[in-house]
This record gives C-alpha cells, sequence and structure tokens, in this order.
C-alpha cells in the first residue's frame, strides 16, 4: 500500500504549526482546512486529462481538463468535517458521502452511527477524510462499508499517520493508498498519536477531552 507522507515546505510548516499546545479552535481550524487543500492537490495529481478546443479570446484553443473523474469525498465523523471545505475548494463538483463512527474510548474500536452514501459509488472515487489515522480502525471500518457499497477506487486524506494505523490499512485494505502531512512515531497508552495534535474533534468542534 503507498503512504505518501507529503513532505512540501508548506505542508511541514503547517503541521508544525498545529502541534501548539494551546493553539486556538480558530487557527486549528483554519490549518485543517489548509492542509486539506494541499493533500487533495496532491491525491488528485494523477487524474486523467482530456484536450477539448474551446473558443478562448484569440480563437479557437486547445485545453485540458480531467476527464470525467467521478469523486465522493467522505468526512468522517466527526473531526473529518473540519477537512471538508479544503477538499471541496480544490474538487469542487465531488459528492458528498458522511460515514459517522466514534472510537470507544476504552476498546479503542470504531463503533460506526451513521452512514449516508451517494449513488454509484461503483463509477466513484472515494476520498475519505479524516485528521488523524491512529489504531487505523474508523478509517479501516469506513473503507469496509464503501467497498461493501461496491466502491473499487478509494484514498485516503489524513493530518497525522501513526505507524500502526499504517500497517493495519496495509493488512486489511493495501489497495488505499493514503496521503497524510506526517508519519509520527507512536500511539501511547491511550491511543493517541504522539506526538500527534491532540484530539482533533474536540480540537475542531471546541468541546473538551476529559
Ligand atoms: O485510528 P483510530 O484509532 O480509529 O482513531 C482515529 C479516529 O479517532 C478520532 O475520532 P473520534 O472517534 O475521537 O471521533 P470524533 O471525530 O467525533 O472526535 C479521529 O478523528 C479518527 O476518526
Ligand atoms: O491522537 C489521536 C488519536 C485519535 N483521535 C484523535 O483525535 N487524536
Ligand atoms: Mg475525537
Amino acid at each position: 500500500m503507498p503512504i505518501h507522507e507529503i513532505r512540501h515546505p508548506l505542508v511541514r510548516h503547517k503541521i508544525g504549526l498545529m502541534r501548539e499546545a494551546d493553539i486556538s479552535t480558530k487557527k486549528f481550524r483554519e490549518l485543517t482546512a489548509e492542509i486539506a487543500r494541499l493533500l487533495a492537490y496532491e491525491a488528485c495529481k494523477d487524474f486523467p486529462l482530456e484536450t477539448i478546443e474551446i473558443q478562448g479570446w484569440a480563437g479557437p484553443v486547445e485545453i485540458e481538463q480531467i476527464k470525467g473523474k467521478k469523486v465522493t469525498v467522505v468526512p468522517i465523523l466527526r473531526a473529518g468535517l473540519g477537512m471538508l471545505d479544503g477538499v471541496l475548494d480544490m474538487v469542487p463538483s465531488a459528492k458528498v458521502s458522511v460515514v459517522g463512527i466514534a472510537r470507544d474510548e476504552e476498546t479503542l474500536q470504531p463503533e460506526p452511527y451513521f452512514e449516508k452514501f451517494v449513488g454509484q459509488l461503483g463509477e466513484r472515487m472515494a476520498l475519505i477524510i479524516d485528521p488523524m489515522l491512529a489504531t487505523g480502525g474508523s478509517m479501516v471500518a469506513t473503507v469496509d462499508m464503501l467497498k461493501r457499497k461496491g466502491c473499487t477506487q478509494v484514498r485516503a486524506l489524513v493530518l497525522v499517520a501513526a505507524p500502526e494505523g499504517i500497517a493495519l490499512m496495509n493488512e486489511r485494505h493495501p489497495d488505499v493508498e493514503i496521503f497524510t502531512a506526517s508519519i509520527d512515531s507512536h500511539l501511547n497508552e491511550h491511543g493517541y498519536i504522539i506526538p500527534g495534535l491532540g484530539d482533533a474533534g474536540d480540537k475542531i468542534f471546541g468541546t473538551r477531552h476529559n
């Protein structure tokens, strides 16, 4: 499974800013959206193009356009919503499917509570978005759901990925390419990524983690 850690200086800089302990909700949201745009840019870099002719200012001109690529963006509630606007800035005609999964804080197992998929998933590339790939359980569960609905092309965009989550995805869904701003060190005893960002959902929504 290819894992793409985006080493671009803008991405390195922005993910570094997100690690500040007392970052404001506003700043965390803004940086989440900015990095989401850059990850989407990378994740779409091999989309096929076709040449068409249009009327330009000086007469007919050949231009390139993306060749009929159908995309559904799939935010994993809640935290994935923080990346949605940024990704849609880059892929404005994409449809949006939504998956709700809450990780049980004791067992760290994913607990799905909602799903709403757009039609004809077999014809679309799914771009799953979630800031954190920790144990990988939530991402694996989301890919399981998409594949059950007939989706065959899946990519995942995460701000930070832990080696443990990458390994689980590699085992369960080796066909899914992952685009991340950072592969971090490890998970702590509570399943949080170190150094990580803390609780991304709480930071985006302004709730407090106990
Ligand atoms: O890789 P995993 O071990 O499954 O953990 C990662 C998941 O945990 C977080 O969501 P959380 O369940 O806290 O829900 P939230 O987005 O509502 O805060 C995060 O946004 C991922 O979805
Ligand atoms: O580090 C982590 C792990 C799971 N969920 C988060 O929000 N952060
Ligand atoms: Mg959370």
